[in-house]
């Protein structure tokens, strides 16, 4: 139980250093309670703050793994590497990917309720 406890610990640990170092956390952690402000305030269905959930954790799981990533690759090496600046290179894009797919999801739950409250 102790490890458990432990290792739920490092976990938190892992997130609250992402959180407080990586600038794009920050931008990503910013937009999404910007995202479900905006929901709340147009009372979007939950089926659609479950999609919108769903993204934006995504966006925050790949930056933590890109923030892993980078870690990782400056431990191994500080010189200039072609293979560190592909697993730098497409870590990040995967988090570009996410990311693209969050302004997508948006695009879908957002674009009808707010022309809704335009008209
Ligand atoms: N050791 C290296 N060898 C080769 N290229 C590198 C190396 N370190 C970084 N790069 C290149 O520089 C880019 C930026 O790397 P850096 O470690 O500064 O990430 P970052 O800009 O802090 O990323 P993020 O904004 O996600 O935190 C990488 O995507 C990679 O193209």
């Amino acid at each position: 139980m102790n490890r458990l406890i432990r290792s739920f610990g490092h976990a938190i640990e892992g997130i609250v250093y992402t959180v407080k170092t990586q600038r794009n956390m920050q931008i990503h952690i910013g937009a999404a309670l910007l995202v479900l402000f905006m929901g709340w305030l147009l009372q979007i269905s939950w089926s659609d703050v479950l999609l919108v959930f769903f993204s934006i954790f995504l966006v925050f799981i790949l930056e933590m793994v890109n923030t892993a990533i980078e870690a990782t690759v400056d431990l191994v090496t500080g010189e200039f590497h072609p293979l560190a600046k592909t697993a730098k290179d497409v870590a990040a894009g995967a988090v570009l990917l996410a990311a693209i797919l969050a302004v997508i999801v948006g695009f879908y739950v957002f674009l009808e309720p707010l022309l809704v409250l335009l008209n």
